[in-house]
């Protein structure tokens, strides 16, 4: 069996090299799977051959999933794989912002040409006092991957940590100092927090979730960190909270337009993910999780479909995308019964509004009975996506 990829943006070597003989990277027409960063696909047509798409990185705000899912396409991430590089930009900024670094240093490199540079620092560097961190508080919105590394590490900078998230996961849960105070209500932290950093999420629910309401919220002078995404934030509001004082500085990882000229606003060109280590790891993983599926039908790491995961041992394998209705898996074996395949294994798993069946058979099967069988079971009412796959080494 041979498989084509599709790649957008830079994606490490590391990652790609573990695609073997059997796969093509760019050179087909008709791609297995798509492998991307942060190249929206929202505004494209995808292939009818895409069976997925693995996004080397966290935020999946740049895919279709909804499209995506009724097509029968999984959509992966790579949790977890750049939190470590985000985490340490945030807590750099973090000190930058408090000891005014960015202004000093955009300061001291307006003096290039002028007389007396030595005298002119000493003379002015009073213009740019900033705080310490220390006993200072962080309020930390969104517990996941990167918001966890960030809450236990600015603790160990001697900060104050209070922390907002009401979907947060058990495992995470569990790496989570208790020192970190953990807080119900949003506006509790925004009243409370000097410096704010957001880790959530973009999507329809959090668009704008940092609207002017929160902003009246806020202590005034704040220092507010957004390494997630721009559009987490409602950019009027925002403008009038950095006129009025309200937000004292502005440290996004999202440039646009509009922020070009607003005073206090530091804009990074999206470098959170961008270091060899985080690039590699989301890389690797990308690749494993979409040559797992390509060559097993394995799912580990969907953000559309549950984790599944069935030792391949048997010729083949059937696997079944499709809307998580009754009687669908009945309808999958009474098929292969009438036609003598025996299921040496199967797996249903479901995710919401949909399921995935894993059918594994006993018999090898010719290219003409592959065709019928996946026609068959394509005409189910609520079959999105069938495939076979057949076991190279039996
Ligand atoms: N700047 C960068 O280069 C960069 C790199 C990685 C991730 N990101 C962005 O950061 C986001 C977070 O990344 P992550 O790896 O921590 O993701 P994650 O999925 O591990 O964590 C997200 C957390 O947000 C929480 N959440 C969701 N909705 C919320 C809400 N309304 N209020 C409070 N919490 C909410 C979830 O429960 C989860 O714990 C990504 O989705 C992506 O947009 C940016
Ligand atoms: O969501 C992410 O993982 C980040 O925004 C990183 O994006 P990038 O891979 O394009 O740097």
């Amino acid at each position: 069996m041979t498989y084509q990829i599709q790649t957008y943006n830079q994606i490490a070597e590391a990652g790609l090299s573990l695609f073997e003989d059997s796969y093509t990277i760019n050179s087909a027409e008709s791609p297995d799977a798509i492998l991307l960063r942060s190249h929206s696909l929202h505004d494209q047509a995808i292939n009818d051959s895409v069976k997925a798409i693995a996004r080397a990185g966290a935020g999946t705000n740049n895919i279709p999933l909804e499209d995506c899912t009724s097509k029968g396409i999984v959509v992966f991430n790579t949790p977890g794989a750049n939190a470590n590089a985000v985490k340490e930009l945030v807590l750099s900024c973090l000190i930058a912002s408090a000891r005014n670094l960015f202004d000093a240093i955009h300061w001291t490199n307006s003096l290039e040409g002028t007389a007396n540079v030595a005298g002119q620092v000493e003379a002015n560097k009073k213009a740019f006092i900033g705080h310490e961190i220390s006993g200072k508080k962080l309020g930390v919105i969104g517990l996941g991957n990167i918001g966890s590394i960030v809450a236990n590490d600015a603790l160990a900078l001697d900060m104050d940590v209070m922390a907002y998230d009401p979907f947060v996961s058990v495992d995470v849960a569990w790496t989570i100092s208790r020192n970190v105070q953990r807080v119900h209500n949003l506006e509790e932290l925004l009243f409370a927090c000097d410096y704010i950093s957001i880790h959530v999420p973009l999507s329809e629910k959090t668009t704008g979730f940092i609207d002017a309401k929160a902003f009246r919220a806020m202590k005034k002078g704040i220092h507010f960190i957004n390494f997630a995404r721009g559009e987490l934030v409602d950019e009027q509001a925002l403008t009038e909270a950095l006129a009025d004082g309200t937000v004292g500085k502005y440290i996004t990882d999202f440039p646009n337009d509009h922020l070009f000229g607003v005073e206090n606003v530091v804009a990074i060109p999206h470098l959170g993910a961008s270091t060899t280590e985080s690039e590699e790891n989301c890389a690797v993983m990308a690749a494993r999780q979409l040559k797992v599926f390509l060559e097993t039908g394995n799912i580990r790491n969907s953000v559309n479909l549950p984790n599944v995961s069935l030792p391949l041992t048997s010729p083949g394998r059937l696997t079944i995308m499709h809307k998580n209705i009754p009687n669908m898996v009945g309808q999958f074996s009474t098929l292969l019964a009438e036609r003598e395949f025996n299921i040496a294994d199967m797996l249903n798993r479901s995710r919401g509004e949909w399921a995935y069946t894993m059918i594994d058979i006993d018999n090898k099967l010719s290219e003409e009975h592959e065709t019928d069988i996946l026609n068959r079971l394509q005409k189910i009412e609520g079959v999105v996506k069938v495939r076979h796959i057949s076991n190279g080494w039996q």
